[in-house]
């Protein structure tokens, strides 16, 4: 397969640059600049000598259509432009931003842009792929999830879709490290902003809440408004989501965990990990897992819903390739079977 990155080097780039290098049916990787055309990549990033010595190459529609997948990996409102005039011209396209996930008023909304013409969004499938493999498969055009929504949706989609919570009262705590943020500078990932603080922020605001809303209608028919918190953690890589809902009447935490282990039993990367302790996003790092906890509280009834990703693999490039996978009926694991990092 020749693929090619818009957005190379970026984080998400980045990553998907460090595992398709080790993906067997990739045969090229062609990098695209919108600021750095004909610059030798790995002068800019030292960890690439050897490797990476090739210019980047201008975004150009031509180029772009002699590839069998074209990834973007570029802030919101770019791939919006750049894909709609790509759609049936070859290429699968797989987008990492928010841009193709929402309908157009809702993206208008939160992310404050304009949204992409309507029928590319009509193009595209919502690529959470342990849930929408068939759709997946086909599509021109796949909107991968953004990191939170995809560590919240795995977590809670089993319980939700099985009615064993209760979710009119359902409330969401994620924190996740400054890469989260991009390869820009930032007030926020700003080192002595991040260092020695754990800041909220995006309160009620934050452009992921329609995005997680959304997927629990589409796959547990649940249109349910969710309280949802977003928290820097002064760390480079990761995201932990705790979901905490009240167990539906009757349910015990013997069913859900059963529900856990019964929906996730032949998925390659999902784990259900009842026992460690602590459990946290070391466990993941650098890795395509979403490790899973639930325990519920016998006082409050209440049942903690836990899941961590690093937020650039299963989050961002991880997903995108196993989307890929599921695309070119590869198995899914292709390019992803690495041991998480030790750290
Ligand atoms: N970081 C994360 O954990 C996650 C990020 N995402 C989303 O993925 C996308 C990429 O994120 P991330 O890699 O972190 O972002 P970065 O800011 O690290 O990188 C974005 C890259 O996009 C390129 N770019 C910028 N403007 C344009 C433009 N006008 N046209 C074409 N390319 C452009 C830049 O490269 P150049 O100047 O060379 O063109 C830049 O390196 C974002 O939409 C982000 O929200 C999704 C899930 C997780
Ligand atoms: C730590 C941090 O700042 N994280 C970013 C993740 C954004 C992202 O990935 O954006 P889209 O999914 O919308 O493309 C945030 O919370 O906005």
């Amino acid at each position: 397969m020749k693929v090619g990155i818009i957005g190379a080097s970026g984080y998400g780039g980045l990553e998907l640059i460090r595992l398709l290098h080790g993906h067997k049916e990739v045969e090229s990787i062609d990098l695209f600049s919108s600021s750095e055309e004909g610059n030798i990549f790995s002068n800019k990033y030292a960890h690439l000598m050897n490797i990476y010595d090739t210019p980047l190459h201008k975004i150009d529609s031509g180029h772009l259509a002699n590839l069998d997948v074209v990834f973007t990996s570029t802030p919101s409102g770019v791939s919006s432009k750049l894909l709609p005039s790509l759609i049936g011209k070859g290429p699968r396209l797989i987008d990492l931003s928010g841009d193709f996930r929402l309908p157009e008023r809702e993206y208008e909304k939160w992310y404050k842009k304009e949204a992409a013409p309507t029928d590319a969004l009509e193009e595209s499938v919502y690529g959470l792929s342990e849930w929408n493999r068939v759709q997946i498969k086909e599509a021109s055009l796949i909107a991968n999830p953004g990191c939170y929504p995809t560590a919240v949706l795995l977590s809670l989609l089993p319980a939700v879709n099985n009615s064993l919570i209760n979710t009119d009262n359902l409330i969401i705590d994620a924190k996740s490290g400054v890469s989260g943020a991009g390869n820009k500078p930032g007030q926020i990932t700003h080192y002595s902003v991040a260092n020695e603080n754990l800041s909220i922020y995006k309160v009620n605001q934050h452009q992921h809440i329609p995005e997680i809303e959304q997927g629990l209608e589409l796959f547990a028919r649940k249109p349910q408004p969710i309280t949802f918190s977003t928290h820097l953690v002064p760390m480079t890589r990761g995201i932990l989501a705790a979901s905490y809902a009240p167990l539906a009447d009757g349910v015990t935490e013997q069913q859900l965990i059963d529900c856990y282990k019964e929906t996730y039993k032949d998925e390659a990367f999902v784990r259900f990990n009842q026992d460690a302790s602590p459990f946290g996003t070391n466990q993941v790092y650098g890795s395509n897992y979403c490790d899973i906890q639930i325990h519920v509280d016998p006082r409050t009834n209440r049942a903690t819903i836990v899941a961590v990703i690093d937020n650039l693999v299963k989050g961002a490039a991880g997903q995108a390739i196993q989307n890929m996978n599921i695309q070119f009926d590869l198995d899914e694991s292709t390019g992803l079977s690495v041991i998480p990092l030790f750290i």
